[in-house]
């Protein structure tokens, strides 16, 4: 077997978390259209192929509008119930055995859509997974960062009857002109409340904006986090308080975040003592689920065992997993490891 074989079949096998995934980002043109049907919307594409062919993306703004218009189709329950539960059967198959999923309350309350009808469902499938797969959960609610903070606000008002279910809090969507700053009090409140936070930083926008979501926001973690990269202080901050970074391969590629994948920035990041992980953002829009966003690194950028296996323990150290749960997926990942 070659090299790049056993690096292949330890990725596909070793136990694994998702931290940095929307579940709207889940939704397959397929679903997409099976929902349209049932609910008697008309939709803009006539085939699941010619949807495809529209995922041909310059820049983040381009893929949002898509990503907002297919998530459209979702109005009861059991839609956010079918979506969410399709994903985790899907990732079930990737050896994925812990999720920390994003859902995006603004995308669907602003098209009428009850705050309730949405958690139900997402919730229900969430536990359901639980019960039938054996994946463990946490529920992160982001807020809409082009819309404004008192937004923000009413859906934090939303969520409180649901804080039981409700693990953490995040910020999405476009970055650019839109800081963490401009939700210093909203995340303010959800600190007080007990809520985990993270938030999209250095995807698009400049290091400040990551400055901001650690000195402002106070984060606990860090989705990609990229352009972190270009100011050394700013490695070495991330690095003292121990800060994870959601690092998303295939969405930058896709996202012309990234150039190519041959130099793709996780592996400065680990060069430099980064606890970064590998995630798949969006994979229903960005051509894979979490293996294959191990695959492109493993065949594209050239990752040794080495770093595969700090992957692949960053991904539970940098969950919101108990110490105890860590430890016990930690051990199985070593054991695979010193067999290979
Ligand atoms: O990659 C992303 N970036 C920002 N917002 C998002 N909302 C869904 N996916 C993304
Ligand atoms: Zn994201």
């Amino acid at each position: 077997m070659t090299t790049t074989d056993t690096l292949l079949n330890l990725a596909y096998q070793m136990p694994k978390t998702e931290l940095h995934l929307h579940i709207e980002g889940t939704f397959e043109p397929e679903l997409m259209f099976a929902i349209a049907k049932r609910n008697n919307i008309p939709f803009k594409y006539d085939s699941v192929d010619a949807l495809k062919s529209a995922y041909q993306f310059e820049n983040l703004q381009d893929f949002l509008d898509l990503y907002y218009q297919g998530m459209s189709v979702l109005l009861k329950e059991q839609d956010f119930y079918d979506l969410t539960m399709a994903y985790l059967k899907r990732v079930h198959q990737d050896n994925v055995v812990h999720v920390e999923i994003f859902f995006d309350p603004q995308g669907h309350t602003s098209r009428g859509i009850s705050f309730e009808t949405q958690i139900n469902g997402i919730y229900r499938a969430l536990k359901d997974g639980e019960q039938q797969l054996g994946i463990t959960f946490k529920l992160i609610m982001s807020f809409l960062r082009h819309l404004s903070e008192s937004s923000a606000f009413e859906t934090l008002e939303l969520a409180k009857p649901y804080l039981d279910w409700i693990d953490g809090v995040g910020l999405d969507s476009s970055e650019v002109g839109h800081p963490p700053q401009k939700f210093a009090n909203v995340f303010a409140e959800c600190k007080k409340l007990g809520l985990s936070i993270t938030a999209h930083a250095g995807e698009e926008g400049p290091p400040e904006y990551v400055w901001e979501a650690i000195e402002t926001i106070q984060v606990n973690r860090i989705d990609h986090g990229n352009r972190a990269l270009e100011e050394s202080d700013l490695i070495a901050e991330i690095k003292k308080r121990g800060l994870t970074l959601t690092v998303c391969p295939l969405s930058n590629l896709k996202l012309c975040v990234v150039p190519n994948m041959d130099n793709h920035p996780i592996k400065s990041m680990l060069k430099f003592g980064l606890n970064a992980t590998v995630n798949s953002d969006d994979p229903a829009y960005f051509g894979g689920y979490i293996n294959d966003n191990y695959k492109a690194l493993i065949k594209d950028s050239g990752i040794s065992k080495n770093e595969l296996y700090t992957l692949a323990c960053n991904s539970f150290n940098g969950s919101w997993l108990s110490s105890e749960q860590k430890s016990r997926h930690l051990k199985t990942i070593k054991e695979l490891f010193e067999c290979a």
